[in-house]
């Protein structure tokens, strides 16, 4: 396994204005950000990631909206400041809701971002996802049998469901050219979480093994990656790479006081609740691959 907690030299990248800025700087920068603007985000996800979605979007400033019926988003989709799509308990009758809301989105200039929950695990969901994807989402965010599953457009034989079969680390080529086919940005969750617009690639190096023990925490930072965006449109791969990071930072300082992943799951929540900017700019660890 991977060892996180080492800190790489981190190559600054420039901020909205064009100034070089390092990396913990606009971690920073997005967190307060998002704490100050509180953007609504709008969250069609699984019903086993709807508490702790909502938990961590509320721990970091944000505020939640777990809104979903078709009948609702030609009214609230334009209101809200990002959208995060889940495929997590896909079924046929969620697809249009989720379709609809990313072509609202759209019409509106709103990013939206998607999590292709266990995408290889069948053709239905393969397809679904692939159709998703062809609405431009501004980020998809994937463990490396997603991210893999999505780039091969088939579904996996050997899939283990929501769990994944690689490493981040397998999937760079694919996330890389997916990005590259589809405009968005590509994230790969796990030991380290690999971000690429198809030319630039980063590594963010913050988190805890323990994080795959507790259900919906791939779901929760990628509706964190939403957040970030929501604060930061103009700029998806900063924001995306801010928020991987944010969330494994918390995960670290969360463990020191953890028994297990109960109680991580808890403190986890309360250290997002409660990073300062110290701690955002000594312990972020983002740096390009
Ligand atoms: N081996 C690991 N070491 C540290 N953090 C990890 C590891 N694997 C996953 N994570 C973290 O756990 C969170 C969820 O990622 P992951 O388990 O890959 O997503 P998913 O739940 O969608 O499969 C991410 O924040 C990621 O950085
Ligand atoms: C267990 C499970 N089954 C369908 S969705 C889901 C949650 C998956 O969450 P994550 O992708 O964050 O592990
Ligand atoms: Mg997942």
């Amino acid at each position: 396994m991977e060892d996180k907690t080492q800190n790489p030299q981190q190559q600054p990248s420039t901020n909205i204005t064009g100034i070089s800025e390092s990396w913990p700087r606009q971690a920073w920068a997005h967190l307060e950000s998002l704490r100050r603007s509180s953007p609504l985000i709008q969250c069609i996800t699984n019903f086993v990631s709807m508490d702790l979605v909502a938990n961590v979007l509320l721990a970091a400033g944000a505020s939640p909206a777990m809104i979903h019926s078709i009948h609702e988003i030609p009214d609230f989709t334009p209101k809200t400041h990002a959208l995060y799509v889940n495929v997590g308990t896909l079924t046929p009758d969620w697809l249009p809701a989720m379709k609809m809301a990313a072509q609202v989105a759209n019409e509106c200039n709103k990013p939206w971002v998607l999590d292709p929950v266990a995408a290889g695990a069948s053709g239905f969901r393969l397809n679904a996802c692939l159709e998703l994807l062809k609405l431009r989402p501004s980020v998809v965010r994937g463990n490396g049998s997603e991210i893999m599953a999505l780039f091969k457009g088939s579904s996996d034989e050997n899939s283990k469901g929501v769990d994944s079969m690689h490493d981040s680390t397998d999937a760079v080529e694919a996330a890389k050219s997916l990005a590259q086919i589809t405009g968005s940005v590509v994230a790969v969750s796990g030991a380290v979480d690999i971000v690429t617009d198809g030319q630039r690639l980063v590594g963010a190096r913050n988190g805890v093994d323990m994080l795959q023990k507790i259900t919906a925490t791939g779901c929760s930072v990628t509706a964190l990656i939403a957040s970030f965006v929501a604060v930061d449109p103009l700029r998806p791969f900063e924001a995306t790479a801010t928020a991987l990071s944010v969330f494994g930072l918390a995960a670290e300082i969360g463990m020191e006081m953890a028994k297990g992943p109960a109680s991580l799951r808890m403190h986890l929540i309360d250290a997002l609740h409660g990073l300062d900017r110290d701690i955002v700019h000594r312990r972020v660890s983002i740096s390009h691959m």
